[in-house]
């Protein structure tokens, strides 16, 4: 049987942008590699989650695996603490949180604190935040830094199941159905109160809880050495953490081999696709840095020895799309092309293996947000028919065979079409 290479980049989609001669970054881009698998494949667009919905990842990535997840989703927080190796049981509350920067009238200066905390400083804080950050007993609060600005926060109650029913302490996503979409996030943001969305004394409690956080958090955070070392430095203190996508429950889903009859490994940088895979129970290969795409490439082919199909997601366009930095997010879908896919293709058996390319969501530079646009997905190898394609960019797609996908048809159609 063929074999699957499924590629999503994450938050490539993006509009023409008038500081890239009214380009996409998809086509100012150079990316032969890409083009190579363009000019034997087919196109098409992908509307991820739904019309009208602009995602984050994590549900993105559910969907474009094959998974219609609705009102019971599990909150981003819970993939995450999956994806970091938290302990975390049924009943306790997990929550994707960034370490950010406030003024003194909680307006938000920055989402990610200048998005330049070292490890060293990261671990610190969380570390303080550890040891410091106390609520009431039986209450208890875990802090785990991941990568960059991103944590992610675990309340627990012994004995009571907390509710995930509440609103999140950052503006810039809203929980839509446990889905976490993003706002427009245009003008004054300020860190907002979690709210109970029912009358539940567990969501009420839940809520309590989180802003309790909140302020114990700002009180250690602000007054913190590294804090006070980053400002004298004229760098932003993250001084604050903006909590979101509460969760409380382990997602059941059927395994990714239920769903689709593939037996899929998957590589991932982030510990929010590391969470989403090890949930869906592919053999899951954590990148050991962010960029060594030659890395990424060779454990495609080694695990293409032992599975049907390794689905791999690429973090690097979405960062520069999120701060509005075109030409930086151009440079990054080059750097994917010539560092990834290079090595890729001269390794892969063309016939013999399935390349699919796609993405979570658009992240468009001039948004500095996601976005609701569809996403372009690229098929290429094995019996795929040429359908005219010259390249992976967002106009191609949009004149691609392939037509208007919703994100859980794509891989059946894959696999039903080309795998079968
Ligand atoms: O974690 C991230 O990279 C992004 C989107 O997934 O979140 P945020 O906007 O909070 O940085």
């Amino acid at each position: 049987m063929r074999k699957l290479v499924y590629v999503l980049l994450d938050g490539v989609g993006d509009r023409p942008d008038p500081r890239l001669g009214m380009r996409t970054p998809l086509e100012a881009a150079a990316t032969p590699n890409l083009d190579s698998l363009a000019t034997r494949g087919s196109t098409g667009l992908v509307y991820t989650v739904g019309r009208g919905i602009a995602p984050e990842s994590d549900v993105a990535v559910f969907h474009m695996l094959g998974y219609r997840l609705g009102e019971e989703y599990p909150g981003r927080g819970v993939i995450e603490a999956v994806g970091s190796d938290i302990d975390f049981r049924d009943g306790d509350l997990a929550l994707r949180a960034n370490f950010a920067t406030v003024d003194e009238r909680m307006r938000i200066v920055d989402r990610r604190a200048g998005r330049d905390l070292s490890d060293s400083e990261a671990k610190e804080l969380a570390a303080a935040l550890n040891r410091e950050v106390k609520l009431e007993p039986p209450a208890e609060v875990l802090f785990r830094h991941t990568v960059g600005h991103r944590l992610v926060v675990r309340i627990r109650v012994p004995g009571v199941q907390l509710s995930s029913n509440i609103t999140n302490t950052d503006p810039a996503y809203k929980k839509v159905g446990g889905m976490g979409v993003a706002t427009s996030g245009s003008g004054d943001m300020r860190v907002e109160s979690a709210n109970p969305l029912d009358g539940s004394h567990e969501a009420a409690l839940a809520a309590q809880l989180v802003n309790e956080v909140t302020e114990e958090a700002y009180r250690v955070l602000n007054s913190h050495p590294v804090n006070v070392a980053r400002a004298k430095s004229g760098r932003l203190p993250a001084n604050m953490i903006l909590m979101r996508d509460a969760g409380s429950k382990l997602p059941r889903l059927p395994s990714i081999s239920e769903l689709h009859g593939l037996d899929m490994a998957a590589i991932a940088d982030m510990p929010v696709e590391v969470g989403v895979a090890r949930i869906v129970r592919m053999d899951v290969a954590r990148s050991p840095e962010l960029l060594n795409y030659g890395w990424k490439a060779s454990k495609v082919m080694e695990l293409l020895q032992s599975h049907d199909g390794v689905y791999v997601h690429l973090k690097g366009p979405d960062e520069p799309g999120h701060d509005g930095l075109p030409e930086v997010k151009t440079r990054s879908i080059e750097l994917i092309d010539s560092g990834f896919f290079g090595p890729l293709l001269r390794e892969l058996d063309l016939d013999g293996t399935l390349v699919a390319v796609s993405a979570d969501h658009s992240t468009p530079c001039q948004l500095k947000s996601h976005s609701e646009d569809p996403v372009p997905l690229l098929v290429s190898g094995g019996p795929v028919r040429w359908d005219g394609s010259r390249r992976f960019t967002e106009p191609e797609a949009a004149r691609g065979s392939l037509g208007i996908l919703e994100g859980p048809s794509v891989l059946p159609t894959i696999i039903g079409r080309y795998l079968m």
